[in-house]
């Protein structure tokens, strides 16, 4: 299978940094911050690849360093180290040597976020159709009609009343305003999708079918997904592939099916056991 994104030792240290940082954090050390100058490791020699059309999920505590990952991936952060390779459309995009604007273009056009927390991945000060629309005039679509009509075409797919696309998305209820980041994302036809614990903070039932929805969307569309989560309900339901990290550092990674029935990692087997 080809990969889309090839993470090779991806490192996020927050404050000064040392010679120790590394060493001296982790799993083993039972901390991510360094004894010897405070340093935050967030997160330390990430590598593991994400397949075309594929929803690999990335699971672990609070403080863990899942969404450090994905914000470095993202653009939201810079990496300390490491190097990341997104294959898209025939390039191999080395992401990180990228400048500022190569990088805003890609993201704005080629890959996709979805925050948990809604007022980050939307402007709710525009209706939800201009959401879309600001994101599809970022991607050069300039023609209005088209606008409106693919605006209005990615609200019912992801079952927002269409009737209500010129209203501000901060008078939704949370899982409505989860389907217009969904639809936002998903505008370009962007094959790389970022979710950051989406249904967190959800009712159940709204989680149930954002999950659904999701799960159909890549069905169809058959973009490739990082998802974080904490909730194993969601990597379950979601991925066929699953990353564990445990203070920064990946410590399990193998099918979902098997990390969720035979977790050989202590942590994993906590996390799992914790869960049931
Ligand atoms: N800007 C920052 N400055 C200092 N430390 C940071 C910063 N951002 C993140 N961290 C630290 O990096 C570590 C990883 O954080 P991160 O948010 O990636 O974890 P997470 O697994 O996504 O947790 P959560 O599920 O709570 O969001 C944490 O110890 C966090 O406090």
């Amino acid at each position: 299978m080809k990969p889309i994104l090839d993470v090779d030792n991806l490192t996020r240290i927050h404050g000064p940094g040392c010679p120790a940082c590394l060493d001296e954090t982790g799993p083993e050390h039972d901390t991510n911050i360094c004894c010897h100058c405070g340093s935050v490791v967030a997160v330390a020699g990430a590598s593991f690849r994400l397949h075309k059309g594929e929803v690999l999920g990335i699971m672990g505590e609070s403080g863990s360093g899942k969404s450090s990952l994905v914000k470095m991936l993202y653009f939201d952060d810079r990496p300390t180290a490491g190097r990341t390779s997104f294959y898209d459309e025939g390039t191999a995009h080395d992401l990180f040597t990228l400048n500022e604007a190569q990088q805003l273009r890609l993201r704005d056009t080629r890959m996709g976020m979805v925050y948990q927390n809604p007022s980050l991945g939307l402007n709710f000060d525009i209706s939800a159709g201009g959401n879309i629309a600001e994101r599809l005039l970022m991607s050069d679509e300039l023609n209005y009609r088209v606008i409106r009509e693919k605006a209005t075409a990615l609200l019912a797919r992801t079952e927002v009343p269409p009737a209500r696309m010129d209203e501000l998305p901060r008078n939704f209820s949370g899982g409505m305003q989860q389907r217009v980041q969904i639809a936002r994302a998903l505008s370009t036809g962007a094959p790389l999708l970022f979710l950051d614990e989406v249904t967190t903070g959800l009712d159940l039932s709204v989680q149930a079918r954002i999950l659904d929805l999701i799960m159909e969307l890549q069905e169809v569309t058959g973009v490739s997904m990082l998802v974080v989560t904490h909730d194993l309900g969601v990597v379950r339901h979601l991925t066929t592939r699953t990353i564990v990290m445990k203070y920064g550092r990946i410590i399990e990674a193998g099918l979902t099916d098997q990390i969720l029935e035979d977790p050989q990692a202590a942590y994993t087997q906590q996390l799992v056991s914790s869960a049931l």
